[in-house]
């Protein structure tokens, strides 16, 4: 059942209590339900704002994510940035972003940021998942033990243009009969695709085309997959939450519905963490109820929601917690240490191939065409609302070994098949645009409590470019991109730089233009690390039980010690599906 209040709710114990109704959270309520004798209750803060306007400025009615067009379109994805679905975190001034204050994306929706991110479907390497098993000594959480999760978790489908997709991906990487439909683009780009392939076959090396970017081995040109099947998103919420789920008599989910601390249990020996402190209000003088989890409660609240509860619970740096009245629980420093992001910015070139190779060449400025595409997709869910946009193929790169910045770092990356570097290639007859990013940064932020108000955001510094060695990798990005641009394939069309890197001719200049342009790419990790049993820092186990304390476990993207060199929601599932394996065997 799901229940939009808290006053709805028939019970207040359960034997599983699953706070965080995201991309984690949704595939623990499903897994843990397919017992039928555990009753399980999924705690979701988001929607919150039941009313909301659609595509033709119509008042309609928000129960969870249903309805909610921006989430279900794959081409409106970018509209759902600072809305009511959109906890409108942002960081503090950044240094290495010459002070600016930048947003940091998190989705305030049942499925989390699942249902509002991008869409684009990359695991990272294999030396990034066995890099995770060597630093918390679990086998467990090596590529090889965790495919059959990758596996469990992918519906893989044809793309809804039913192009031939042969030489664009290989089968023998993917699951077919999961929940996450993936797919490849349904609509093609023929201003750009075919000049993408030609660039990548004629420069080799760096950018030697790599069928199929999911195999654990990402290096190389490749054609992108993304989270959707059928011209719509597929989301924690639409697929491991789907009706039929959520009809389970033994799953209850509560929406609208914030967590404020986990408290000690009363009644129970040493330190045992089963108690949520929940409220429907908004401030701090919200009332607030309790419920207790029988067996376990399980965070799923994400790399800034996770630490934010966790913190207000009094389980953090002493130190810290005392400077802002907040009585210690548990000791445990390293929570909200260790938040790695990966930032992006957006070099482009101009290009001059004649319009008419694209109809919808111009559907950024031109309103007739996007009242047609979204007509299209309405219709048949076909045409340019299918991708997220015009971007078929990414670029997957590392800094040479002699590459001189290694003189003075050691590799941040997870080894020799992991990138440094990304390059999303989108395109338009006038433009190819790179969204460049670093994958396998350097730099360490923090996440800290401002005071002891729950209902505050908390202080969000990601460190961005703090490291030279990510600001080197930045540069040697876009200098990657201008190669690829170089290539015999674009002779003829090729213009140059446009945009803010037109000018940027020395490195000193694509500094600043990085400095002064660069976004996140909402992919935090760390903040909740999880670290070997007997480790001085971290702050799970490799089970994912929280250190020194019992009923408490954490899975979601805030466990990972370090950032996948990957965009981030499939090692989320992986995790998850890993998890409710770990919560069954303990239970079962
Ligand atoms: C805009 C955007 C674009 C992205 N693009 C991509 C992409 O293209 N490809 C990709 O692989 N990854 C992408 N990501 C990253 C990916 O989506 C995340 O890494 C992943 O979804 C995180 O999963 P999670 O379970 O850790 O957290 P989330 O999915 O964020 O779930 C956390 C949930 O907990 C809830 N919550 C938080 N605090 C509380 C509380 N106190 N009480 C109750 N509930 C609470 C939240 O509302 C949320 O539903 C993107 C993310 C964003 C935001």
């Amino acid at each position: 059942s799901v229940y939009q209040q808290l006053s709805g709710l028939p019970n207040v114990t359960f034997d599983f209590i699953i706070v965080g109704g995201g991309t984690s959270g949704s595939v623990l309520a499903n897994r843990l339900t397919e017992i039928s004798s555990f009753e399980v209750l999924l705690i979701e803060a988001g929607p919150r704002s039941i009313f909301s306007v659609n595509f033709y400025g119509l008042i309609y009615f928000i129960a969870s994510n249903d309805g909610v067009i921006n989430s279900i379109v794959p081409g409106f994805a970018f509209n759902l940035a600072n809305t009511p679905f959109d906890w409108n975190f942002t960081t503090t001034p950044q240094a290495g972003l010459n002070g600016r204050v930048i947003g940091l994306q998190r989705g305030f929706i049942l499925g989390g940021s699942s249902s509002v991110n991008g869409m684009v479907y990359t695991r990272g390497s294999s030396s990034d998942f066995d890099r995770f098993a060597q630093v918390t000594g679990e086998p467990g959480w090596s590529w090889s033990r965790l495919l059959p999760y990758i596996y469990k978790n992918e519906k893989w489908v044809a793309p809804v243009d039913n192009h031939n997709t042969a030489g664009q991906f290989d089968p023998r990487f993917h699951g077919f009969n999961g929940f996450i439909k993936t797919s490849l683009p349904g609509i093609l780009n023929p201003a750009v695709d075919s000049r993408v392939l030609q660039a990548a076959n004629e420069l080799n090396g760096d950018f030697e085309f790599n069928v199929d970017m999911n195999s654990g081995s990402p290096l190389g040109t490749g054609w992108l997959q993304s989270t959707s099947g059928g011209g719509t998103r597929s989301s924690a919420a639409t697929s491991y939450l789907a009706p039929q789920f959520q009809a389970r008599p033994n799953l209850h989910i509560l929406l609208n519905t914030r967590v404020t601390r986990i408290l000690k249990t009363k009644g129970s020996n040493g330190l045992t963490l089963r108690t949520v402190e929940l409220t429907s209000g908004f401030d701090i003088t919200s009332p607030r109820a309790l419920v207790t989890a029988k067996k376990e409660v399980i965070l799923s609240c994400g790399t800034v929601g996770t630490p934010h509860i966790l913190l207000h619970s009094g389980i953090g740096d002493k130190k810290d917690l005392a400077a802002i009245n907040i009585p210690s629980v548990l000791d445990l420093p390293s929570v909200g240490k260790n938040f790695t992001d990966q930032p992006l910015f957006f070099p482009a070139f101009e290009l001059n191939i004649p319009n008419d190779i694209d109809p919808w060449a111009n559907l950024s400025t031109d309103p007739t065409l996007q009242a047609d595409s979204f007509a299209l997709w309405n219709a048949n869910r076909t045409g340019p609302l299918v991708n997220l946009n015009r971007a078929d193929h990414i670029v997957w790169g590392r800094l040479p070994n002699s590459s001189p910045i290694f003189q003075k770092f050691d590799d941040p990356s997870s080894g020799t098949n992991s990138a440094h570097w990304e390059i999303i290639l989108a395109g338009s007859p006038s433009v190819i645009s790179g969204v460049g990013t670093i994958v396998s940064p350097n730099s360490r932020g923090f996440l800290k409590l401002k005071n002891n108000n729950p209902f505050d955001s908390p202080l969000i510094n990601p460190a961005y470019f703090e490291s030279e060695f990510d600001l080197f990798t930045g540069r040697e990005t876009i200098k990657a991109f201008r190669r690829f641009v170089s290539a015999p394939a674009w002779k003829d069309v090729l213009i140059g730089p446009t945009g803010d890197i037109a000018n940027a001719t020395t490195d000193a200049l694509l500094d600043d233009f990085i400095r002064n342009t660069a976004l996140s790419a909402e992919h935090p990790v760390g903040t909740a690390s999880m670290s070997k049993r007997d480790a001085n820092w971290g702050v799970v186990n490799p089970d994912l039980l929280l250190k020194r304390a019992s009923g408490l476990r954490i899975a979601d993207a805030s466990i990972m010690p370090f950032v996948p060199c990957a965009h981030t929601q499939a090692s989320v599932y992986i995790i998850a599906e890993r998890a409710a394996d770990i919560i069954k065997a303990a239970w079962q």
